[in-house]
């Protein structure tokens, strides 16, 4: 992690030693030896985090974090104690200090310090910005979030709002394929309405009558002629939500409509022309849905002209902090309880989660935190038992000391598993992460499958038959 620590203790081989073992940890890092010196450098350069010895001769480390914060509130102060020396431990914390490490220094635990320390500032300076800028924090068409990856939707957009290429929007559930399908649409100047359909909350009885209309007396409760949405749409922009639970009847009728421009009714023999932009969003794999033959290839090269990845909250840095800014304003606003910031504390929290549900569940997290909240600003008390409570569940390979021995095949399948799991069984995304393409990962995945004794009989297809399901075949 980068940051800027500065160093001060006045025994120089000290002070030489902490700057080596810091910077080896690619922090900059500058060193006194002087506590005077040390509060000059403070008042005219920024640092991050200053790490001073609590004995010094010139002036205490104590008295040295006291006159820094008092100087530069904004900087951490971390004080080195010598092993066991509880009393000036509590003092240096009563001084201000963020954190204390004791001598001999352990060099990991001393990184560990320092990052955790820079990573504080970081967020507590980001939530004051966010604070002072909460109300321009909404951007143009209600998209919230400037994160590089964000920044790439947008650009996309730009570029293809204009043209009639067809769009599929893929994301995890609740990333906001919803709001991004709006967003080509207002972006694409067609004056018609944005007509949404979701396709798997339709009966596929009604299915197609409801996307193509229907003539009157085509089926028992036909009393009347209907028009169907995608007529509704015409001049604007249809969106078909969660194209991947399509039923296979109906996709060749959807890929003759898009096809031909052209719908025909149920029951009745017209071909009737539209004009209405085609959007479609799924959270499934379509490739994947593909090879499985539960989506149509022709179809899925119809509407995968442009393919828009929305990524999930959890990769979008500090977007978590302007959305749940977002939602602080708006659920605030609504409920006049002028619950108005987030806590450094909880900002951590919120930053740490993994998201599963994306912005849905940040916004329904905000949403129960602010009905919650006892003061005007949210604490983490105030968030749900599963942020407070999570802990990054990291994959760690120990290469020097093994806890176990185990073959490379053992460990590649163990870690596949792993990355498909993250990706919930998402197997391009995961061949995307492990670098493999789709067919190499489809062999392993058959190959461990065999291996296992699971693939024997039921054969590979079957143990890959839903997502998600390669990797109980690997269990
Ligand atoms: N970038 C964003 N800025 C502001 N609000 C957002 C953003 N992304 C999503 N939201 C909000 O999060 C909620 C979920 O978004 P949306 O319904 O568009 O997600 P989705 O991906 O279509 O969900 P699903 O997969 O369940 O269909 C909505 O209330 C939406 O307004």
């Amino acid at each position: 992690m980068s940051g800027r620590i500065l160093v001060v203790d006045d025994d120089e081989a000290t002070c030489d030693l902490v700057e080596a073992l810091l910077k080896r940890q690619e922090f900059s890092v500058a060193a006194r030896t002087s506590a005077k010196s040390a509060l000059e450098l403070v008042s005219e350069d920024d640092f991050d985090v200053v790490l001073t010895d609590v004995g010094m001769s010139e002036m205490s480390g104590l008295e040295l974090c006291e006159r820094i914060l008092g100087a530069r509130p904004d900087m951490l102060v971390i004080v080195m104690t010598a092993l066991g020396s509880m009393e000036t431990a509590i003092s240096s914390m009563r001084a201000g200090a963020f954190d204390f490490v004791t001598k001999p220094l352990d060099a990991n635990l001393l990184g560990l310090t320092v990052s955790r320390a820079v990573q504080h500032r970081r967020l507590r300076s980001e939530v004051k910005r966010l604070r002072e800028a909460a109300h321009d924090v909404q951007q143009t068409k209600g998209l919230v979030g400037r994160s590089p990856a964000m920044k790439r939707v947008y650009d996309l957009i730009g570029r293809v709002a204009r043209s009639d290429a067809s769009v599929l929007v893929h994301g995890e559930t609740g990333t906001g394929k919803e709001l991004i399908a709006r967003a080509i649409h207002e972006a694409s100047g067609r004056s018609g309405p944005f007509v949404a359909v979701n396709c798997a909350a339709v009966p596929q009885a009604l299915l197609e009558s409801e996307l193509f209309g229907h003539a009157r007396g085509a089926f028992t409760d036909a009393k009347t002629q209907r028009t169907g949405l995608f007529l509704e749409a015409s001049g604007g922009t249809i969106f078909l939500d969660e194209i991947g639970e399509m039923p296979l009847e109906v996709q060749p009728k959807l890929l003759r409509a898009l096809q031909e421009r052209k719908v025909r009714p149920v029951g009745s023999n017209a071909e009737i022309p539209f004009d209405a932009r085609i959007v479609t969003a799924t959270n499934r794999d379509l490739e994947t849905e593909v090879y499985e033959k539960r989506f149509r290839e022709d179809l899925y090269y119809r509407v995968n002209v442009v393919k828009i990845d929305l990524p999930p909250l959890r990769e979008r840095g500090t977007d978590v902090l302007h959305l749940a800014m977002h939602f602080l304003e708006k659920f605030s606003s609504r409920s006049s309880k002028g619950v108005l910031s987030l806590s450094t504390a909880a900002a951590e929290k919120l930053t740490a989660y993994n998201w599963p549900g994306n912005v849905r569940e940040l916004e329904n997290s905000i949403e129960r935190a602010v009905a919650l909240a006892r003061f005007e600003q949210i604490t983490v008390e105030d968030l749900p038992e599963k942020v407070q409570a999570y802990r990054p569940d990291r994959f760690v390979v120990a290469v020097d000391e093994p806890a176990e021995i185990m073959t490379m095949d053992e460990l590649e399948k163990r870690y596949i598993k792993r990355v498909l799991a993250l990706v919930g069984g998402n197997k391009s995304r995961a061949a995307q992460m492990l670098g493999f393409d789709r067919r190499t990962l489809y062999r392993k995945l058959e190959r461990y499958g065999e291996q296992d004794g699971s693939g024997g009989d039921e054969g590979p297809d079957k143990a890959a038959s839903s997502p998600g399901s390669a990797s109980s075949s690997l269990s």
